[in-house]
């Protein structure tokens, strides 16, 4: 850390400056000197590829982490190397992905946490209940409501309003829009807007470009621990040339070359019948060997239900299927009878049935093919080490090497492992739940080149995501869900993004009870 205690910053206009960050871990340099300048009242986006250290800089910032050296100045005083409490007692919060609500509490019991008196000390309770009440009020969520009643897109402005409500001028959102819909997206902007027009600093991290370029009205890159690039004026940026910075190089888009009714294989794929399960009335699907169906639908719609249930995660009434021409079977009862059918399914939770942090990257890359890779009781290490290998360069994971924890990986790095897992399974029906969340815009595009190459071996991919832009550009169909059944199908050159705004969004908008998420 710089010794610089009677040293200060004094700009008026900017709130926080991190100057010269180093932080190393265990001989990995995450942070090679990184400074930045947030204006205050603005929204500062942070971008880079997964492993670039963007949830290092901000954890360095937070308080979470203590930089190696460099040092961290807000309002003009130094306050580098404070731990988490400090820095929320100095305002800046940072708000992580998973949302830090305690369901059982009710909204407002919520918001106060954090807030109780210290051993002796004094809080004025009253005052605190009718400022939360009010705060509450504007932003329409009832104090009195339990908070695990509340959607996705109502606990992360919980959270926001939790950092404000305890003082919070720096609220660091770290990938705030993951897992949420379009509808709920645009509700969180209009939010920052608002708070930042009563004077609230955000620095925003995202992998999405045009929530960059949507939100936000300055941006820093980071590439490899150093900054690559920033502007002050988001106006004068585009989604190429953010790219170009993320990237140090253009990116290709890739758009698979789709494939219809006639040039779709004709040897037989998978075909599911009379499924029922809560939420879930499908009465046929079917999909061809190399096909790739996108399923959309908001949360509730019954896509994601439907999924679990050919995969044994959902308690089923109903429901058979049959696999590349085999006699129809009753639906898998169990993930493992679903692996040994050929079924995989990579879900959208990497924390709760993805990553095992305390094993090492190959450990967690074979995990899920062990069966064939072993034979009378023993696994073939060889094989063993040589698949994990593969993968592990498939996926480009970054990481020093196979042994390294699942723990110590960047958030995009871990999704890549996962995916690397479900497809070292060479399942004939891969089910992808969010597939590219969290990957960076390079990864994206060779994860996308990479299930393209798949089916054309004759791989079925069923793939479920938020992100339009990529459905469009990546299936050859998409089942349109609501109430539990599919009500619309979209083929070829029909499914754009106001297509499925319009069948997906639109009709789960009108349809009286489909939950938000
Ligand atoms: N606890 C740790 N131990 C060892 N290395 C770590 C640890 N945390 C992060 N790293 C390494 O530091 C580098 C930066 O990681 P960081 O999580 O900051 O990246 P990121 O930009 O947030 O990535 P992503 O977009 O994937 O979330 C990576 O190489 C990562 O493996």
């Amino acid at each position: 850390m710089i010794a610089s205690a009677p040293q200060t910053h004094a700009e008026p206009d900017v709130i926080l400056r991190a100057d010269g960050l180093v932080k190393t871990y265990a001989g990995v340099q995450a942070l090679k000197g990184v400074s930045l300048s947030v204006r205050r009242g603005s929204i500062h986006g942070l971008l880079g590829e997964n492993g670039a250290g963007k949830s290092t800089l901000v954890g360095l910032i937070s308080g979470m982490r203590t930089p190696t050296s460099g040092e961290i100045w807000l309002d003009g005083s130094p306050v580098g190397g404070r731990d988490v409490k400090a820095m929320e007692q100095a305002g800046v919060f940072l708000v992580t992905q998973e949302p830090m609500i305690v369901d059982p509490l009710s909204v407002e019991e919520n918001l106060l946490l954090g807030r109780w008196p210290s051993k002796g000390g004094f809080v004025d309770f009253k005052r605190l209940r009718r400022d939360a009440t009010h705060m509450l009020e504007g932003v329409g969520i009832a104090p009195d409501m339990s908070a695990g009643l509340l959607g996705a897109v109502e606990k992360r402005k919980l959270n926001i309003l939790r950092a404000l409500f305890s003082g919070g001028r720096v609220i660091i959102l770290d990938e705030p829009t993951t897992s949420l819909t379009v509808a709920d997206r645009n509700q969180l902007f209009d939010f920052m807007r608002e708070l930042r027009g009563r004077g609230v600093t955000f620095i925003f991290i995202s992998h999405y470009n045009e929530e960059i370029l949507e939100i936000c009205d300055a941006v820093s890159v980071l590439r490899d621990g150093a900054l690559a690039g920033e502007s002050a004026d988001i106006a004068a940026l585009n989604s190429d040339s953010l790219s170009e910075m993320v990237l140090g190089r253009d990116l290709s888009l890739f758009h698979r070359r789709k494939r219809t009714p006639e040039t779709l294989s004709p040897s037989p794929g998978v075909y599911f019948r009379d499924v029922r399960a809560a939420g879930v009335a499908v009465a046929d699907f079917s999909i061809a060997a190399g096909e790739i169906v996108g399923f959309a639908g908001l949360p509730g719609s019954g896509a994601k239900d439907f999924a679990r249930c050919m995969f044994g995660l959902e308690p089923t009434e109903s429901g058979s299927f049959a696999i590349a021409g085999q006699e129809p079977i009753p639906l898998p009862a169990a993930p493992h009878e679903a692996f040994r059918h050929g079924i995989a399914y990579l879900s959208d939770d990497r924390r709760r049935d993805g990553l095992v942090g305390i094993r090492s990257i190959g450990d967690n890359l074979v995990m899920s093919s062990l069966d064939a890779l072993s034979s009378l009781g023993w696994i073939d290490t060889r094989r063993e080490g040589e698949t994990a290998q593969r993968y592990f360069r498939q996926m480009g994971v970054k990481a020093p090497g196979l042994a390294t924890p699942g723990d110590s990986l960047s958030g995009g790095n871990q999704q890549k492992v996962c995916l690397g897992r479900v497809i070292a399974t060479g399942p004939k029906l891969l089910i992808l739940d969010e597939p590219t969340r969290g990957i960076d815009v390079g990864v994206k595009e060779d994860v996308h080149r990479q299930i393209d190459t798949l089916t054309g071996q004759g791989m079925s991919v069923i793939v479920i995501t938020t992100d339009l832009d990529e459905m469009v550009r990546t299936v050859d169909r998409v089942c349109v869900f609501s109430g539990g059944a599919i009500v619309e199908t979209l083929i070829g050159s029909d499914i754009t993004k106001e297509r499925l705004r319009a069948a997906a969004f639109d009709r789960a908008a009108n349809t009286p009870g489909t939950s938000q998420p």
